[in-house]
């Protein structure tokens, strides 16, 4: 029997012999033995940004363009590409990316009005750093929710951050969420100098943030890769350029690129200084969802492994909702396997698959 189409892969593709004769022509060289490897930086106008021999005294960033015999397969941040040609880096030089490797996770990006086509944005990212503010704007749970999905759908280790906890004290949003697997981070502005750490946001206006906040997502960023999401005007760039260093759009100096501005909305990653190799921060900007559309229940199951077990007994193609006569979850829980926070757990997890039906979460899907 042939094999499930979405078995497919480009080594499932056999490239016919040339019929015009045996001399090679330079687009069949699919082996590109010769490729050196790079992590995709950012994406600009059909350029990519490449950042080769990482960590090595070789270092350099390489600009590529893609090869034609990639298609329109798309290359996103956080990529590990192929590339061949001059990837000397130097001034003026283009390198051609041919080849992508396999990616361990992916974000993408949700349909909505204006672009009917969910698109890849980050590849190969190991945590989401959910940024939202604790008032001004005000937080809206069906946002994290969404996001919450995206990441355990994805496979990433979700992080909650709450930032100015000097506006408003966020514990009531924080009982939403202090039943599922998520680390939380509650930052705030100080006006003491010996605590605080002077940070602008991209419109250069400045906060003093607490030390401690800062200290502990660099711990928790530490040797990982971070993509950073959040609705504009919650901090998110003042938190990134604390952690950073980094004034994207601001005139200042990228971190990374070295390019005085980076004013392109795709995603970028950046370096935190004194961190771990292949530590890295993914700064989204226009990127304020991610898509739920392919979403499966019990993918999203698989990140609460204290229920998972009780969906042995459900009836074939169930939901788990609520409204699911004999979903399994619900004996499980109601038995105590799920131990003693089991009933919240569920009704967060059901809150959670539910998420893309609430109004707020529609009105949220929109990208800037
Ligand atoms: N009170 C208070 N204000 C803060 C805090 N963090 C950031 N701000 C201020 O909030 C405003 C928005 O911060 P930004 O960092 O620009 O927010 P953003 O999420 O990056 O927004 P965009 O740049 O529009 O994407 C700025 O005036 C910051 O100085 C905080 O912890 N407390």
């Amino acid at each position: 029997m042939g094999r499930r189409h979405e078995d497919w892969d480009e080594s499932s593709v056999r490239i016919r012999p040339n019929k015009r004769g045996t001399r090679p022509r330079t687009k069949d060289r699919p082996a590109h033995s010769d490729a050196v490897r790079g992590r995709i930086i950012t994406v600009d106008r059909g350029r990519y940004t490449a950042l080769v021999d990482e960590g090595l005294a070789e270092e350099r960033l390489v600009i590529a363009a893609r090869a034609r015999e990639l298609n329109r397969r798309p290359v996103v941040p956080g990529d590990f590409v192929g590339l061949v040609g001059d990837t000397s880096g130097q001034p003026n030089t283009l390198a051609r990316l041919v080849r992508i490797e396999d990616r361990k996770t992916v974000l993408r990006r949700s349909a909505d009005d204006t672009d009917p086509v969910e698109r890849v944005v980050v590849a190969n990212a190991d945590q989401l750093v959910i940024v939202v503010a604790a008032a001004n704007p005000e937080p809206r749970t069906g946002f994290i929710d969404r996001a919450l999905v995206a990441a355990y759908d994805a496979g990433i280790h979700p992080v909650l951050c709450v930032t100015k906890a000097d506006v408003k004290d966020p514990a009531g949003l924080l009982a939403n969420y202090t039943h599922l697997d998520l680390d939380i981070v509650v930052s705030r502005s100080t006006a003491d100098e010996a605590s605080g750490v002077d940070a602008r946001s991209a419109e250069g206006a400045s906060a003093r943030l607490e030390r401690s906040a800062l200290e502990r997502l660099h711990e928790l960023m530490d040797g990982e890769v971070s993509v950073v999401l959040g609705h504009s005007g919650v901090g998110k760039s003042t938190l990134v350029n604390a952690l950073t260093g980094a004034e994207r759009a601001t005139g200042g100096v990228n971190a990374v690129t070295g390019r005085g501005r980076h004013t392109s909305s795709s995603a970028l990653a950046l370096r935190i200084p004194d961190a771990s190799s292949g530590t890295w921060i993914i700064d989204t900007p226009g990127i304020r969802s991610f898509g739920l559309a392919l979403v499966e229940p019990d993918r999203i199951l698989e990140g609460f492994e204290d229920l998972l077990p009780g969906s042995e007994s459900c009836p074939r193609g169930c939901t788990h909702a609520a409204t699911e006569p004999g979903c399994g979850l619900d004996a499980w829980v109601a038995s105590g396997e799920a131990g003693d926070h089991g009933p919240e757990r569920l009704a967060s997890y059901r809150r959670l698959i539910g998420a893309e039906d609430t109004e707020s979460a529609k009105e949220l899907g929109t990208v800037q």
